[in-house]
């Protein structure tokens, strides 16, 4: 895959940064200068033939909130996924460990960010599938970046294909995605309203005392998250306007981005 532009000569390992869904991820030099995240995909784990037809056009997308692939290589039969290195890894993470230290500017600001860079998948067509806070990253100064969009497609793992299997994300799925996996940037905007709860409660679960099944009747019911102490009224409208059971009848990302801008002049 050298019309990649990359060559593992070049990549320099440096140390491990967590566990993903295909494998061990790390940091890593290329080039000897330049920061990268390596993705090592682990044999199975991954429909690699599917996944690098779809690189090339992953590798265009670029924006500021979005975490950028610069390139894949294999060495010895090991596929690796290169790129950005975002400092402050996952976003979930990141508001669990600095629970009342940030500012609810920083919170908002934090969801704009991830606004922003879904707006830009949105207007790209490109379907993120699994988009919540576990799934972002924290860069410096509390830049968030969205991860792994796009990247459920490639997943051979029952347990996260499955609406039945345990590490399906029903929490953060609309009911036309836990009902017939009907994905759209519509059902990313159900996510995000749910992100939004995640940021507002400082990396809370969603529906905590419940299970994945009790979720999907409590939300056909009609019920949703609550208000997070944390977030006023014009910014639990916002998150609420993401839940509506139709996707027609929810916002699109370039709507939410006008909105959440507007209650940084009211903040
Ligand atoms: C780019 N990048 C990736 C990671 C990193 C590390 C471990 N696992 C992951 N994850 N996390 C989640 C994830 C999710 C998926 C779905 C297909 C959507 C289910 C597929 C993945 F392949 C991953 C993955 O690889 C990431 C996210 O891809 C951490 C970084 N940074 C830091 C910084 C400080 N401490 C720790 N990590 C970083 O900059």
């Amino acid at each position: 895959y050298e019309e990649w532009g990359l060559s593992p000569s070049e990549l320099l390992f440096l140390k491990e940064l967590g566990r993903g869904q295909f494998g061990v991820v790390y940091l890593g030099k290329w080039k000897e200068t330049i920061k990268v995240a390596i993705k090592t995909i682990n044999e199975g784990a991954m429909s690699e033939d599917d996944f690098m037809e779809e690189a090339k056009l992953m590798m265009k997308l670029s924006h500021p909130n979005l975490v950028q692939l610069y390139g894949v290589c294999t060495y010895h039969k090991t596929l690796y996924v290169v790129t950005e290195f975002v400092e402050n890894g996952c976003l979930l993470n990141y508001l669990r460990q600095r629970r009342g230290k940030l500012g609810r500017d920083i919170l908002l600001s934090m969801c704009q960010d991830v606004c922003e860079g879904m707006e830009y998948l949105e207007r790209n067509s490109f379907i993120h599938r699994d988009l919540a806070a576990r799934n972002c990253l924290v860069d410096v100064e509390h830049i968030v970046k969205v991860s792994d969009f796009g990247m459920a497609r490639y997943v051979i793992d029952d347990e996260y294909i499955s609406s039945s299997g345990a590490k399906f994300p029903v929490k953060w799925s609309s009911p036309e995605v836990f009902h017939f996996k009907k994905y759209s940037s519509k059902s990313d905007v159900w996510s995000f309203g749910v992100l939004m709860w995640e940021v507002f409660t400082e990396g809370k679960m969603p529906f905590e005392t419940k299970s994945n099944s009790e979720v999907v009747h409590e939300i056909s019911q009609g019920n949703r998250l609550y208000r997070p102490h944390l977030a006023s009224h014009p910014v639990y409208k916002v998150m609420y306007s993401c839940w509506h059971e139709k996707p027609e009848g929810r916002p699109t990302f370039a709507e939410l981005t006008v909105a959440l801008r507007g209650l940084t002049e009211l903040t």
